[in-house]
């Protein structure tokens, strides 16, 4: 019987979600998958629990359908094992900003955004209440950069980088970890989806490596995780001057340079 907190993994059945479920069972965590895939969850939960006798709950749910979501809220509210909040599930954008319909904004918003947060809120207090637990925010480095041309996808990301570093403010005080990762390109079956031939991608890091090294800044309680990024000294300056923004504000006068010449 292990004292280790379970982990609930959302998009377990594939990619980086998967390889947090095998790293996770091997430290010796019970697991609940999330995925719609119901028969691969199954196929990888039996295995983790072969090789590493931990027990694996396989909650399969759309989490872009509300009453799907809720019951993954529900578990999260009332399975007190439950320690650590993975939000990994997440969509990719398939074409520029002019390409995007209305049902696939819906669905990207409400899986990279609405369920991450809802799955968030769902978790927290009670984490709150216990002084301990974890949420992991999986965002992107796209996050950062318009210059990707993933606008749409871009900005869900940059929301989960804002979200991770708002509760890192309002949680991590009550005990609480928050960890935001930022992978950069990672060979999984997203490009596929966003309609990216995943041999044209140059630069791509393998998904073990993605989450070993995430799981090291997770061990060493960083609020934010880019493994990608060699120098962290160019994190270090953009939070730097990020807070120096702030402190050049002064909310009771527009800047000279706004004012007009008198
Ligand atoms: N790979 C990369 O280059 C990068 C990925 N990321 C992020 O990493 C995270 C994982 O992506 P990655 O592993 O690459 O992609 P994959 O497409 O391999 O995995 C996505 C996972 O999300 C699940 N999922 C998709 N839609 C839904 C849904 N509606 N409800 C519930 N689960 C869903 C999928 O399972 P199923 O289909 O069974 O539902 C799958 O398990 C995402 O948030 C992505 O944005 C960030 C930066 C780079
Ligand atoms: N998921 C990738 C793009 O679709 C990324 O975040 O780099």
């Amino acid at each position: 019987m292990t004292t280790l907190p379970s982990v609930l993994i959302t998009g377990a059945s594939s990619g980086i979600g998967a390889v947090y479920a095998k790293r996770f069972a091997s430290r010796g965590h019970d697991l609940v998958l999330v995925a719609r895939d119901q028969a691969r969850l199954q196929t990888l939960a039996t295995a983790l629990a072969r090789t590493h006798q931990v027990a694996v709950d396989v909650l399969p749910a759309d989490l872009t359908i509300h009453q799907e979501l809720a019951t993954v809220e529900d578990r999260l509210r009332s399975d007190r094992r439950i320690g650590i909040l993975v939000n990994n599930a997440g969509l990719p954008q398939a074409g520029g900003f002019l390409q995007q319909d209305t049902a696939g904004i819906d669905r990207l918003i409400g899986l990279n955004i609405t369920a991450l947060t809802r799955l968030s809120a769902a978790i927290a207090p009670r984490l709150a209440e216990a002084g301990t637990g974890a949420i992991i925010n999986i965002g992107s480095v796209v996050g950062l950069a318009p210059e990707f041309g993933m606008t749409l996808y871009g900005a869900t990301k940059a929301y989960v980088l804002l979200l991770s570093q708002g509760l890192q403010q309002e949680l991590g005080p009550k005990g609480i970890q928050i960890q935001a990762v930022l992978p950069a390109a990672t060979r999984t079956a997203i490009w596929d989806k966003a309609g990216i031939d995943i041999d044209t991608v140059t630069d791509i890091m393998e998904v073990d490596e993605l989450v070993d090294a995430a799981l090291v800044g997770f061990d060493r309680h960083e609020p934010v995780t880019i493994p990608p990024l060699q120098d962290a000294a160019h994190w270090n300056a953009l939070d730097t001057a990020r807070l120096a923004l702030l402190g050049d504000l002064d909310q009771s006068h527009a800047a000279q340079r706004y004012r007009s010449a008198s």
